[in-house]
Formats: C-alpha cells, sequence, structure tokens
C-alpha cells in the first residue's frame, strides 16, 4: 500500500491511538508517526515498544507538521487538547477524533482550530475492555464501520483522503449525522454499557449476601458484562457526561420494555415472554444474516486492563 499522510501525530496513547500506530505502521499508511500522552508513564512506555517513531512531551510539539492529527483523549479532554494544539496546527491539515460521542466533540473542538484546518470528527465503532499504550493491535479495526461526522463546510477532497486512510487500515467507512450518531450509540453502545456496570454492581451486592458464589459460578452471558463492566472508567464517565439526552433517552425507553417484562413474569404471561424472546431472537440472526456481526473471538488480547492503565 501507498502512503496516505506524510506526517502522522496521534494525542493520547492508548488502544485506540495504538491500534492506528500498528494498522498505519503495516500498512505503510504514514512516513513518520509521532505522539503524546498526557501521562509520562505512557509516553514511556510508548517510547519503550517503539509504538511511534518519536513521543513528544508536549501535545503543541507532536503536532507541528503533520499531516493528520488524531485526538484519541477521552471525549471530556478534547476540548482542552484542542485549544492546546490549535496555534501549532501546519495550515492544511486535518484534525480528526475518535470519540465515542460526536455532537459535544464538535462543539467543544471546532471553536478552537484556525481557518484552514480540516476538522473531520470520527468514530471507529471497534474496541476493547482494555486500555493503555500496551494494549493496541494492527487488527482491531478490521471489518469494523468507522463513522465519520463531517460539518457542511468540511472540505470534500480532505474528507476523501481520510476515509482512504480508514479503508487501508481494513475498516468499512460510513457518514451520518452528528447527532444521529449520538442516537443510534446511545442504543448499541452506550446504554448496554450502563446495564452491564449495573448488573455487575448488583451481582457484586449480592456477593457478600451469597458467599462469593456470583463470582465463582458465573454463567457466560453474566462472563460478558463483566468483560464490559471492566472498560475504561475515565472514558466512560465522559461518554455518560457527554452524551446525556440521548442516553437518559434510551434508558428511559429501557425501563419501560424492563417494567413491561417484569410484569409479565408476575402475572405468568408464558405467552408475552415468548413472543418478546422470538422477537429478540429474530434481531440477532438478522444482523448474523447480513454479515454484521464482526465481534471476531481474538478481539480479547493482552493488554493493560482498563483498571491498571495509566
Ligand atoms: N476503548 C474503546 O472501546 C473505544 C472505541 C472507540 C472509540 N473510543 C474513544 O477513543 C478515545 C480514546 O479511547 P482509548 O480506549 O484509546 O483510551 P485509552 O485510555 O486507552 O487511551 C487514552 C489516552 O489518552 C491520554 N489522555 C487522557 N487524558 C488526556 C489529556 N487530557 N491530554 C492528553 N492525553 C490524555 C491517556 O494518557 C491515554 O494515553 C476516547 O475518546 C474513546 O471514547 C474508545
Ligand atoms: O467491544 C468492546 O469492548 C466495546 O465495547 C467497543 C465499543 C462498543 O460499544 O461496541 C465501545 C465503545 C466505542 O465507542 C466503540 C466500540
Amino acid at each position: 500500500m501507498s502512503v496516505i499522510y506524510d506526517r502522522v501525530a496521534l494525542i493520547g496513547l492508548g488502544l485506540i491511538a495504538g491500534s492506528m500506530a500498528h494498522a498505519m505502521r503495516d500498512g505503510g499508511l504514514a512516513r513518520e508517526i509521532v505522539g503524546y500522552a498526557r501521562s509520562a508513564e505512557t509516553r514511556d512506555i510508548a517510547r519503550e515498544i517503539g509504538l511511534c517513531d518519536e513521543v513528544f512531551d508536549s501535545a503543541a510539539e507532536a503536532v507541528k507538521g503533520a499531516d493528520l492529527v488524531v485526538l484519541a483523549v477521552p471525549v471530556g479532554a478534547m476540548g482542552d487538547v484542542a485549544a492546546e494544539i490549535a496555534p501549532h496546527l501546519k495550515p492544511g491539515a486535518t484534525v480528526t477524533d475518535v470519540g465515542s460521542v460526536k455532537q459535544s466533540v464538535i462543539d467543544a473542538v471546532a471553536p478552537h482550530l484556525p481557518e484552514g484546518v480540516h476538522f473531520i470528527p470520527g468514530h471507529p465503532l471497534a474496541g476493547t475492555e482494555h486500555s493503555g499504550p500496551r494494549s493496541g493491535f494492527a487488527g482491531l479495526f478490521r471489518n469494523r464501520w468507522w463513522l465519520l461526522t463531517p460539518l457542511p463546510d468540511s472540505d470534500e477532497a480532505a474528507v476523501q483522503r481520510l476515509t482512504g486512510l480508514i479503508v487501508a487500515i481494513g475498516a468499512k467507512s460510513d457518514r451520518m449525522d452528528p447527532a444521529h450518531h449520538d442516537l443510534v450509540l446511545a442504543v448499541t453502545s452506550h446504554a448496554p454499557h450502563l446495564i452491564a456496570y449495573t448488573m455487575v454492581g448488583v451481582a457484586d451486592h449480592l456477593r457478600r449476601v451469597t458467599d462469593e458464589e456470583v463470582i465463582q459460578y458465573s454463567a457466560a452471558g453474566f462472563r460478558d458484562f463483566t468483560r464490559i463492566a471492566a472498560s475504561d472508567p475515565t472514558m466512560w464517565r465522559d461518554v455518560f457526561l457527554h452524551n446525556k439526552e440521548a442516553t437518559l433517552d434510551i434508558l428511559g425507553r429501557f425501563t419501560e420494555e424492563l417494567f413491561m417484562l417484569q410484569r409479565a413474569i408476575r402475572m405468568g404471561d408464558g405467552q408475552q415472554l415468548f413472543d418478546y424472546f422470538t422477537r429478540t431472537r429474530a434481531i440477532r440472526r438478522g444482523i448474523i444474516e447480513a454479515g454484521q456481526d464482526t465481534n471476531a473471538p481474538d478481539f480479547g488480547r493482552s493488554g493493560e486492563t482498563k483498571a491498571a492503565k495509566e
């Protein structure tokens, strides 16, 4: 493959930036990959494992001369990072982000960026419960969606070039309106994470009553919840605080459905339960038939756990 950007600067050196670095290097997609992370420990690890060609001690230094700047920090930190790098950006550079929420990132970042710099917000729909500079791997984005939410005045050539990188990394690219993105992700990612966190919290309370049985005999479904609930607390705190309206809307709908099923159980209404589960099974089968179930089993790669990062 051929070089798409001469110099790429990764701001934040965790799971997503690290996976991009591996994928870009494997594909020869950038002549030079440089990076910056806030914590000195993360920068030292990144240097030790050769994650980038060079790791700088400031974001301002890292973005100098970069053709593509990727903001890969928690969504609550995007605005401050944008303010810090803005005076140092090369004219004509593209700035993108990988945040899990789009409208609030646009509101926080766009006002800081100078004219002549192309801001193209994005979100790869791929991740694991691991984080930190050791957790990335080249195959993370393979066959996964990577959504772009360009602004009305985004430069089409710049969007095409970024799309070229995303496709070369192995992902599938699509465009979406930012508010619509936030609603869709509230359903497919944000509310499910909150439910997983809650379920594991409930089990933790119960564990004290049942003397560890809940954890010891945890079945596959609950294990999946614990994987999700091991995700990074900073990242997910920021997701919920910055996609508040959509998440609360979906959680309201979720609660109504839960009460409806709760009532069916109480009333012994087996038909209602059966019909409901038949409908949800058909949805799952539809996803598989459409080839959308790309959650390959090798995603549980070694790396720091979210809790042990930074
Ligand atoms: N993990 C996922 O499943 C996933 C998937 C898609 C998108 N995202 C999004 O990607 C972004 C990064 O997530 P990740 O999983 O790579 O996180 P991570 O915790 O693995 O890495 C985050 C990096 O940002 C750095 N950082 C934190 N605050 C900073 C600040 N104020 N200034 C500079 N650096 C800072 C940390 O040192 C770390 O290097 C987040 O916005 C997240 O919403 C995550
Ligand atoms: O597989 C996982 O660990 C994930 O939760 C990844 C996941 C998701 O919900 O699908 C999490 C957050 C992101 O913004 C994108 C992807």
